[in-house]
């Protein structure tokens, strides 16, 4: 029988303290060790932010996503690949895992195009070189995987033209996840879930379901929540069995979630 496959969401807030990177090199050392394959795809907004304000460009968002000028881009790619991406497969490397640093571009795993923006009053905004995954070919995943190496890939890509794109973390990963068919999807943030009082963590929502989802969407589902959310639905519905949003500053709950089966975090259900 295959392994089942894991793809880890590592989100830049959570990634801020390196002792708790440590950890969840730890984690993933443990789950490795359980028999499953691990994917990771990470983010990082505020590296990216730290590195925009250094370069003193100005950033913004729309609905979640950073507008990216180009000069803001070469930034972008500098924190993600040069900074995010090589540190973190320094750690996971430390903590005798077999980490391999990529992002989308590499071997053309990733295709994407322009992301055109629509905003709640149906009209376009233009976000720069933000980017839309157009196609995936899952190779290099799955011969990595096989080979026991992690594969650890930041959120940029190519277009057909050669123009490189920004992608939220949180798309790419879902659209990952379901190329890879991957069997579970994890977005670690730096929160225990959605939830409904937010920033109440006590009004946690355990289990949401699609009929739920369209009602919280806009209200309770908000700001970074939003891409979180729509990434796990759509790995559900493109066959990932299971999609939870877990906090990524309790390394632990990696391993009480995949290999405890306990009840935490926020579940997405179709
Ligand atoms: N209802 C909610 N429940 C929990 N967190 C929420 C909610 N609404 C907004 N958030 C915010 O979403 C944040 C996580 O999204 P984001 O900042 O994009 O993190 P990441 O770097 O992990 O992608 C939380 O830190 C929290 O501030
Ligand atoms: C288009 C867009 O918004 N891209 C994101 C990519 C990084 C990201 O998503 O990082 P987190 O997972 O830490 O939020 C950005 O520029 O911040």
């Amino acid at each position: 029988m295959s392994k089942q496959r894991i793809l880890i969401k590592y989100g830049g807030n959570a990634m801020i303290n390196p002792q708790l990177q440590q950890e969840i090199a730890a984690q993933i050392f443990k789950l490795q060790d359980a028999g499953f394959e691990v994917v990771m795809v990470h983010g990082g907004g505020p590296f990216i932010n730290k590195a925009l304000e250094k370069a003193a460009i100005k950033t913004q968002f729309v609905d979640g996503l950073r507008v990216t000028e180009a000069v803001a881009f070469a930034e972008i790619q500098k924190a993600l690949i040069g900074e995010v991406n090589a540190d973190l497969i320094s750690l996971l490397n430390q903590n005798n895992l077999k980490a391999v640093g990529l992002s989308g571009k590499d071997a053309g795993m990733v295709q994407a195009k322009k992301y055109q923006h629509k905003s709640s009053d149906g009209s376009l905004v233009d976000l720069g070189l933000v980017g839309e995954i157009t196609d995936i070919d899952s190779t290099l995943i799955n011969n990595l995987c096989q080979a026991g190496y992690i594969p650890v890939v930041a959120c940029i890509a190519d277009g057909a033209d050669g123009t490189s794109y920004n992608i939220n973390a949180d798309t790419f990963a879902g659209k990952l996840a379901a190329a890879v068919k991957a069997d579970q999807l994890i977005v670690l943030t730096d929160v225990d879930g959605l939830f409904l009082d937010y920033p109440d963590p006590d009004s946690i929502i355990h289990e949401l379901d699609e009929r739920a989802v369209k009602e919280h969407m806009g209200s309770t589902i908000q700001g970074g929540m939003i891409p979180k959310i729509q990434s796990c639905m759509l790995a559900l519905k493109e066959g990932v069995q299971k999609a939870i949003i877990l906090n990524g500053t309790k390394p632990e709950q990696i391993a009480r979630y995949v290999i405890n089966h306990e009840k935490i975090g926020t579940t997405l259900t179709l």
